[in-house]
């Protein structure tokens, strides 16, 4: 049976509902995908730190309710969070990065994946900040070091839109993609049109578990603009880099302006854009705007998102499901770890030794 070891950096939302699905699901896993997940280590700014060799049970990590430093009372943990000390020294296979997402310099997570894969350690993330500003980088980095390195929950949580746009429609000839792209802003948009206060709307999605630790990035735009960055770069083999997308976001819409639209027999919805023209020039946007009705992206709802990809073969190719959330992000990760699993990484070598 393999068994992978891993350390969840970061115990917010993502990594929480991780190890509640691991507390739930190891053994329909080790059924059913091949492979179990046992956690060795954990660091979290709030909580602390703690390292186990022999594995932390995931019942326990969940259930409990730790307070501030809490994690010295377990053993082999620490009041400090340690976070890369826990990458260096957790005897992890795999390195879940799931801190917060900094849209201006990527760190700390940046040198959290740079640190693992020194260590010789896989690393799977949904943090947009590596992927947006150092994805080139940290590809190259894990390569030679002969690890992998999955980032599937980047864009759209647990929606399948990076893989599905570099696998199955490879050869379909992606010359664009627009889609609703930020689960918060559309949830926000959604609940505005009941009637709801801008902050009370982003009160809601924070609840939910939706928003960004800065909800700024996701009503400004600036959390789209990393994942379109992602994805052109991913998708369409452009090297963009942030500052290169113009972007703006929802904030200055109001209960009234969102109104006022639906009678005209349109919908405002954030969009984040790229396309490459007749030259090869990529050109990449994010703003809100004014959809008719009938428009595929206008009846998308709630925290949901969704893009439609142009492909020169297929015609327009639209994917649509959850954009954010705990559990459906911790399916990201679930998924970046099948996926390792499947490719021909030390870790599927070492389960075909065994
Ligand atoms: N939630 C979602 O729907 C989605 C989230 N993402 C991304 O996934 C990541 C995690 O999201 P989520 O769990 O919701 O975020 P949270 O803010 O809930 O959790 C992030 C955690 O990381 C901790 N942290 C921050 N810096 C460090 C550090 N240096 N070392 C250790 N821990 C640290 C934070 O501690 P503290 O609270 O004390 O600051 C917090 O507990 C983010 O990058 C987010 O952008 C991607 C897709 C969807
Ligand atoms: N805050 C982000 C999380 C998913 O990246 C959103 O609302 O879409």
């Amino acid at each position: 049976m393999t068994i992978y070891t891993v350390s969840l950096i970061g115990f917010g939302g993502v990594n929480r509902a991780l190890a509640e699905l691991i507390a739930e699901r190891n053994e329909t896993w080790q059924r059913e995908l091949g492979f179990g997940l046992n956690i060795v280590g954990v660091s979290d700014l709030h909580l602390g730190s703690v390292i186990s060799p022999n594995g932390i049970d995931a019942r326990m990590l969940t259930a409990t309710r730790f307070e501030k430093g809490g994690f010295a009372n377990l053993s082999g943990g620490s009041a400090e969070p340690r976070s890369l000390h826990v990458v260096r020294s957790a005897p992890a296979d795999i390195v879940v990065e799931a801190t917060y997402t900094d849209p201006a310099t990527g760190e700390p997570a940046i040198s959290h994946c740079r640190a693992a894969f020194e260590a010789g350690r896989s690393v799977v993330t949904t943090n947009k900040g590596p992927v947006a500003l150092a994805a080139a980088e940290l590809k190259a980095m894990a390569a030679a070091c002969g690890v992998g390195f999955e980032y599937e929950g980047a864009v759209m949580s647990g929606t399948p839109v990076i893989r599905l746009a570099q696998s199955a429609l490879a050869g379909a000839e992606i010359t664009g993609f627009a889609g609703i792209l930020n689960g918060t802003s559309n949830f926000v948009l959604g609940r505005m049109q009941t009637g709801l206060g801008f902050a009370e709307a982003v009160a809601e999605a924070q609840a939910a578990g939706y928003a960004e630790a800065d909800p700024t990035a996701d009503v400004e735009g600036f959390d789209v603009r990393l994942k379109v960055v992602i994805l052109a770069n991913e998708v369409l083999g452009a090297t963009l880099t942030p500052d290169q997308v113009d972007c703006a976001g929802i904030s200055a819409l109001t209960p009234a302006a969102l109104a006022e639209a639906e009678a005209a027999g349109t919908r405002w919805k954030l969009i984040g854009s790229a396309a490459r023209d007749a030259s090869g020039r990529i050109t990449a946007a994010v703003r809100a705007e004014r959809l008719p009705l009938a428009h595929p992206l206008a009846s998308v709802s709630g925290a949901v998102n969704a893009i439609t990809f142009q492909t020169g073969l297929l015609g327009d190719v639209t994917v649509t499901g959850p954009g954010a959330g705990r559990i459906e992000t911790a399916f990201a990760l679930l998924s970046d770890i099948v996926a390792l699993h499947r490719k021909a990484t030390p870790l599927a070598l070492r389960e075909a030794a065994e």
